[in-house]
């Protein structure tokens, strides 16, 4: 008995023109390499009768599960600023909707599934590091409370994908809210097909947002949802470090979640102006980038609705700039909240900002590991010594032990005792993050040895980011000089 998905699919039933119906391309010989069981039993499946073999036959596409209507999802977006109007799912096949023993309802996607009518020149496959790495930082994102795509499995395919040179080849199945992008908008928006327009925006609202149906005008309500969702998250990304590293217009959900884990990567050392994506060659997306383009890519959103928002063109693009342009002061304020929460500050004081800022300031100057100082921080917050070595990550200098007495005078004005401000603190600055340098020699190891153990060994540390674990110290060191990536992989 093959267990079964509880499937319902809504994205199917638009018309057809929102994608191609066909099915995943099989591969040779599929070998289950990891598979997030709890995720798998909060959807509905039934583990106990989901063998290795099953499973890998499953999550590589080769078995095609009942229920199951296959598609490829069409989209546009821009790339680095330039407009491609047709891109979609070139190597990912969107098996159907599931709704899970909560009565959620989710995607379940095939990414390096083979080709598809998207796919242009390249071949529908993924390679196994990269699809790691996927895993590994989704996982990561979700255990650090950060909206995000799942991952649910694993599979190696048993035939070489080459990039460059030959290289395992592997499929990764994800679990979304959905896969609506703001590039799905575009790619109607561009053939001025209004009537898909109106009916994905309907759509997107009936699934995400369903409150907004009775807005007065339910798509400048749409825009103004989705604005706060996104500057939510780049907020949350900022907060822990996370570069994005592709954000394309085709790499931004409705839904708020962060998809595509190409060449991503949290920061060491804190400096706004950090790139590791090699094919960003002018900083573009670079960390501190990151609000700003969300900006841009919003304002690409708000063009796509715009026969939505007002029948006449010049009222429309009033309604969209007056919407756009409040992104920075939400954006904003989301941030000083979440930065306050990081310096245990629960009462808000004009000064505060300034007081986040000479920090941040003082961590660029001494080139400080973002992550070790605020958890460093959170322990100090408690009284000396909790975690003495992280102390060691904080800048040795006067100017900083300056602002250290600036903050402990703050802090004396906060209610609350320093053992529950240092708990506090500690649940939003983690110990531990995918450092890249930890990342590559996993994905290594994984690749060239089939040795999967650091993965692993990686994965269940990352679970619990906010409590220090016995004997992973290892794991929060910021790579020695002859560990450091200075460039994530790109050869997706
Ligand atoms: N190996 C490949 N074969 C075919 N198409 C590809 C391949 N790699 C990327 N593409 C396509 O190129 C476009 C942009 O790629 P990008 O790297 O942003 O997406 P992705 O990593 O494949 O997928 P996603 O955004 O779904 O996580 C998409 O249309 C994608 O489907
Ligand atoms: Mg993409």
């Amino acid at each position: 008995m093959m267990p079964s998905f509880n499937f319902d699919n809504t994205y199917a039933r638009l018309p057809e023109r929102f994608g191609t119906r066909l099915n995943p391309t099989p591969v040779q010989s599929p070998r289950l390499i990891k598979l997030n069981r709890n995720l798998a039993d909060q959807l509905g499946l039934d583990l106990d009768e989901l063998d290795n073999k099953t499973a890998a036959a499953l999550f590589s596409g080769n078995l095609v599960p009942e229920g199951a209507e296959p598609l490829a999802m069409a989209y546009a977006g821009h790339q680095f600023g330039n407009f491609v109007p047709q891109l979609g799912d070139g190597r990912a096949i969107l098996l159907g909707e599931v709704i899970d023993r909560a009565g959620r309802r989710w995607d379940i996607q095939l990414k390096g599934s083979g080709q598809t009518p998207f796919s242009r020149r390249g071949d529908g496959r993924a390679a196994l590091g990269p699809v790691l790495r996927e895993y590994l930082i989704s996982d990561a994102m979700h255990a650090l409370g950060i909206p995000t795509t799942r991952a649910l499995a694993a599979v190696t395919s048993g035939e070489p994908v080459f990039r460059e040179t030959p290289l395992p080849g592997a499929v990764l199945t994800r679990v979304a809210s959905s896969h609506i992008r703001i590039g799905t908008f575009q790619y109607f928006a561009m053939r001025e097909d209004r009537e898909a327009v109106k009916l994905l925006a309907d759509y997107a609202i009936g699934r995400h947002y369903p409150d907004l149906k009775s807005a007065p005008n339910p798509y400048s309500a749409l825009l103004t949802t989705v604005q706060e969702r996104q500057a939510s998250l780049i907020a949350r990304w900022m907060h822990v470090g996370f570069i994005h590293g592709v954000m394309n217009t085709d790499n931004m959900t409705i839904s708020g979640e962060t998809i595509d884990y190409g060449p991503c990567a949290f920061m060491d050392q804190y400096n706004p102006d950090t790139v590791f994506s090699s094919i960003d060659d002018f900083g573009r997306y670079a960390f501190g980038n990151q609000p700003r383009i969300a900006q841009w890519n919003l304002a690409r959103f708000a063009e796509t609705l715009l026969p939505l928002l007002h029948d006449e063109q010049d009222s429309a693009i009033a309604i969209a700039v007056e919407i756009i342009n409040r992104f920075s002061d939400i954006f904003d304020n989301f941030w000083l909240t979440g930065m306050r929460r990081k310096l245990g500050l629960a009462i808000e004081q004009q000064d505060d900002k300034q007081l986040i800022d000479s920090l941040l300031q003082l961590l660029q100057q001494h080139k400080a590991d973002y992550t070790n100082v605020f958890r460093a921080l959170s322990h100090i917050a408690e009284g000396p010594a909790t975690e003495p070595a992280l102390n060691d990550y904080l800048p040795q200098t006067p100017d900083f032990d300056n602002w250290l007495e600036r903050w402990q005078t703050r802090l004396d004005q906060e209610p609350g005792s320093p053992a529950q401000r240092a708990e506090a603190m500690r649940q939003v600055n983690p110990a531990y993050i995918p450092r890249n340098h930890k990342v590559e020699q996993a994905l290594s190891a994984a690749v060239q040895d089939e040795d999967f153990s650091k993965f692993e060994a990686l994965l269940d540390v990352l679970n619990k980011p906010f409590t220090e674990q016995p004997g992973c110290r290892h794991y929060q060191e910021p790579p020695q000089p002859d560990e450091r990536v200075y460039q994530t992989f790109c050869g997706t």
